[in-house]
């Protein structure tokens, strides 16, 4: 009786978390606790340029009172490979709990897979070779950890293209504004490009002409294409959002304008290269603008949306920046056609 209460205290902390971080910290925690183990971390499979690295979202190790994550890279490159751990790569594989005995004691594998394409894996360490009703509940658990997750992309990501949607903007946005707040007070984390955001409308010329001449479902397709384009134009821990229409945006950390500029730049490039079926060119125009530290998503939004008025009345697929193009100092004017997408 009292094992089942721990169980059901467990279900109901795991289904509670209502964001992601703080989802795989409580998995972490309640495997520990369940396993008896000497450490638990959960790793998840991120892919450039067709190599499998693995990030640890969350990890106990002995000692510890408190799951941590260490810091992301900045560069995927600096993540290990799944090659080199081939009890993860083969767990994976057969998408099927492995127990492995080795030196330093049973590590349990259990791999978990999200409809959105994730692929996340438990790993676990104890001393004891484990239980196979112990294994279950871990499985158990892991489904219900899987289902969380599930439901919260459905809720956070936009349907046609998978791009995280306008419901998860916000928090998004506060967490790195807040951190450029302290950055700039002195205090919290400093990396090498000084946390220093930038906030990118991306969006689509002349898509009206794309719908009207080729109709809505290539249209789509455009779209989808569009979305892939962006997301592998960005490093792993920027964020693309679609917030609905054929406007997307983008939250990317750079030191400088420069580097800012020529990030978004490489996107226009990259699209205006790329073949799109049936339609073949496409461009883009964007807009972007730093983050300052007290801004909203509004005033935030409004800049690079205004920056890209500007490269659309200047001809369209091209890059232009609110701070540098228009300058700092200008006062607000809402753009004519916002009225399109009902934002903020
Ligand atoms: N296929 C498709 N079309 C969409 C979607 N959302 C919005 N649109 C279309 O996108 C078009 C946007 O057109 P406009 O805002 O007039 O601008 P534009 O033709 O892209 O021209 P510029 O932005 O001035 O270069 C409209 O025709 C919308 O109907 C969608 O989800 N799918």
């Amino acid at each position: 009786m009292r094992q089942v209460l721990q169980h059901l205290e467990h279900l109901a902390r795991l289904t509670r978390g209502k964001d992601r971080d703080s989802l795989d910290v409580t998995l972490v925690e309640v495997l520990r606790s369940l396993l008896d183990a000497r450490s638990v971390a959960l790793r998840e499979v991120l892919v450039e340029d067709g190599v499998d690295r693995l990030l640890t979202r969350g990890q106990l190790e002995e000692g510890m009172t408190a799951p941590a994550a260490p810091p992301p890279p900045d560069a995927l490159s600096a993540l290990p490979r799944l090659d080199a751990d081939p009890e993860a790569a083969e767990a994976l594989r057969a998408r099927h709990t492995r127990v492995h005995a080795g030196p330093n004691g049973y590590r349990i594998l259990v791999p978990v897979l999200t409809e959105s394409g994730r692929r996340l894996l438990i790993d676990a360490v104890r001393d004891h070779e484990p239980e196979e009703y112990q294994l279950r509940v871990v499985e158990g658990m892991a489904r219900i950890f899987e289902n969380v997750v599930n439901l919260l992309d459905a809720s956070e990501r936009d349907t046609l293209t998978g791009l995280l949607n306008r419901k998860s903007f916000d928090d998004t946005f506060y967490k790195v504004t807040r951190g450029a707040a302290l950055a700039s007070e002195g205090r919290g984390q400093r990396r090498a490009d000084d946390g220093t955001y930038w906030l990118a409308v991306v969006d689509v010329d002349h898509f009206k002409q794309v719908n009207d001449r080729y109709g809505h479902l290539i249209g789509d397709e455009v779209l989808l294409l569009m979305a892939r384009l962006l997301r592998g134009s960005f490093r792993h821990d920027d964020r693309v959002y679609r917030f609905g229409g054929e406007e997307f945006v983008a939250l990317v950390r750079a030191g400088d304008p420069a580097a800012a500029a020529a990030a978004f730049e490489r996107l226009r490039r990259t699209v205006e290269a790329h073949p799109f079926p049936q339609v073949g060119r496409v461009t883009v125009s964007i807009g972007f603008t730093r983050l300052r530290p007290h801004d909203t998503p509004a005033d935030a939004f409004e800049r690079a949306d205004r920056a890209v008025y500007l490269a659309k009345a200047q001809g369209r697929n091209t890059v232009r920046c609110f701070d540098t193009d228009i300058g700092a100092d200008a006062a607000p004017a809402p753009r004519e056609s916002q009225g399109d997408v009902e934002l903020f």
